[in-house]
């Protein structure tokens, strides 16, 4: 037999394995179909053909709401295998031991286009891991840079909506994303490397991961440390080039996700070592940054990684809605020795994602199969509610305090508490002057002031300024670059017009 494409000849592969019908169509509610009801409909009783109804009627519900951001992405399974002992600094049970192997889920997605926006589109993508842990899933909802935008999660509803489509015109809107951009310049840190190489992935196999917080972590005495997750693609981290990506972007806008399930279909499985940088308390308290400034990376020389495991993708999803649709990441999904950030990004995210499911999936949304923590018991006190409902916890007692043997708290007498920090306004020239400095090659450099001048050109006049101003304190070459650049561009007319596919 030919070699075929996974990803291209999935139902053709799928006939291969069934090589007979797979069975007899059912109603929903089980009743076979005849096959007068399933083929003839000119000249039939349509209100009797229940087969009928139920198709018309079922297609207007098949829609839900797509993420508020990262609506398209690609996804699939794995697990994740110890290959360093952390337990000296962290006792989560899916460290327990080099060797043990932890289910996982991920998905990776673009964070602005929408569900049928292009894969290649200039933009941080989503790095969502999730490990199915044996106290219940831990999640971390990351990205493909070690920084985020910006460290006030008031800027959250801001930092959005500057960047989805203006409301009057339906369009990416260039004025909107640069007034936001010179408006909070603590973004430019991210967005040097959005406009640099790391801003079009060439294949989510090819993206490396960052949890970006910096975590508290216990070991079982209860002694706290301070980790930040990184994620490197085994790979190597491969990116297009601007054009490049506009041509692919027009041809196949799921270039990504297809490149994903390939590969994955072909047994090529895609995997990243995971390491963590290791702080002390009194490192966070002497360094000369903010470490938990989620605008801010913790430089490498200072803090080295340290190798934890391999996180391996060797399962494409079965069926797409069920299981990557529904994936409910949080950064709250914690789990016994990782106590989370305790910056205000984070503390403000544990709210976000719950919301954000409970509108798109229902109060009922750790229910569904793809969610559920099935690796351990649960044990809730809520009930009812939008199906899916399970069991609904049977005949538990569902009060507490109870006196008849609902589920009781676990005691935990050397637990840590997550630390409270004071945040102060951010300052991140200094670390993007280093990475554009110190951390670009100089053809990285030239290829980032084209990526900007080819987005900022649309902008108005008065956000170019300011934007040149904030490049120049970045570092004054850029920002000379920048303004010659944008006087070139002035002198060819109608350029304006041709710059709005950014996304
Ligand atoms: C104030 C800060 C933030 C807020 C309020 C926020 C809110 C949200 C919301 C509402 C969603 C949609 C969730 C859903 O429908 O399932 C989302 C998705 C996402 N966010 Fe955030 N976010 C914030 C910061 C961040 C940061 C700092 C990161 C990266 C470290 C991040 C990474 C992601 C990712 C990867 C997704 C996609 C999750 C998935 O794959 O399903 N977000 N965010």
């Amino acid at each position: 037999t030919d070699v075929k494409d996974p990803a291209a000849q999935q139902i053709v592969m799928f006939k291969e394995r069934n090589p007979s019908p797979v069975g007899i169509i059912t109603t929903s509610s089980g009743a076979p179909v005849e096959r007068t009801e399933a083929l003839n409909t000119l000249n039939s009783r349509l209100l009797n053909n229940e087969y009928f109804m139920e198709t018309l009627t079922h297609l207007n519900r098949e829609r839900i709401p797509e993420r508020l951001v990262h609506a398209k992405a690609g996804g699939a399974f794995g697990y994740f295998e110890v290959t360093h002992d952390i337990t000296n600094i962290c006792k989560a049970k899916l460290f327990s031991k080099v060797g043990k192997r932890t289910p996982v889920a991920a998905r990776f997605s673009p964070v602005i286009v929408e569900r049928g926006g292009s894969d290649t589109s200039r933009d941080a993508r989503g790095f969502s891991v999730r490990f199915y842990t044996e106290d219940g899933n831990f999640d971390i909802v990351g990205f493909n840079t070690p920084m985020y935008a910006y460290k006030d999660p008031r800027l959250f509803p801001t930092f959005v909506r500057a960047q989805k489509k203006n409301p009057a015109t339906n369009l990416f809107d260039r004025n909107t994303f640069w007034d936001y951009l010179t408006l909070q310049p603590e973004s430019l840190h991210m967005f040097l490397l959005v406009f640099g190489d790391r801003g079009i992935p060439d294949g989510y196999r090819h993206m490396p991961g960052f949890g970006i917080h910096s975590y508290q972590v216990e070991n079982k005495h209860g002694d706290i440390h301070f980790v930040r997750f990184h994620f490197r693609p085994d790979a190597g981290i491969k990116t297009l080039r601007a054009k490049e990506a506009l041509k692919i972007g027009a041809e196949d806008p799921d270039y990504n996700t297809r490149d994903l399930y390939r590969a994955i279909g072909n047994g090529n499985f895609p995997s990243w070592t995971v390491s963590i940088q290791i702080l002390t308390l009194d490192d966070v308290k002497n360094a000369d940054f903010d470490v938990f400034d989620v605008t801010n990376v913790i430089p490498l020389n200072e803090f080295p990684l340290h190798p934890v495991g391999k996180f391996v993708l060797n399962k494409n999803p079965v069926n797409y809605f069920a299981e990557v649709e529904q994936l409910a990441f949080s950064p709250a999904n914690l789990v016994p020795g990782i106590l989370g950030g305790p910056d205000k990004v984070f503390e403000a995210r544990r709210l976000a994602y719950r919301d954000a499911q409970y509108y798109r999936l229902g109060a009922n949304f750790n229910r569904i199969p793809i969610n559920c923590p099935f690796r351990t018991n649960t044990f809730v006190y809520n009930r009812d509610g939008r199906p899916p409902v399970g069991d609904n916890e049977k005949d538990i007692p569902n009060y507490f305090p109870n006196t008849f043997n609902g589920p009781i708290p676990y005691i935990d007498k050397k637990r840590s508490n997550l630390i409270e920090i004071v945040e102060y306004e951010p300052n991140n020239f200094k670390q993007a002057t280093d990475l554009y400095v110190n951390e670009m090659t100089s053809d990285e450099r030239s290829r980032l002031v084209e990526n900007i001048l080819y987005n900022l050109a649309p902008a108005t006049a008065v956000l170019q300024e300011r934007a040149v101003k904030l490049f120049s304190l970045i570092h004054p070459d850029l920002g000379y670059q920048i303004e010659q650049g944008l006087r070139r561009n002035a002198t060819i007319s109608d350029v304006n017009n041709n710059y709005n596919d950014w996304h």
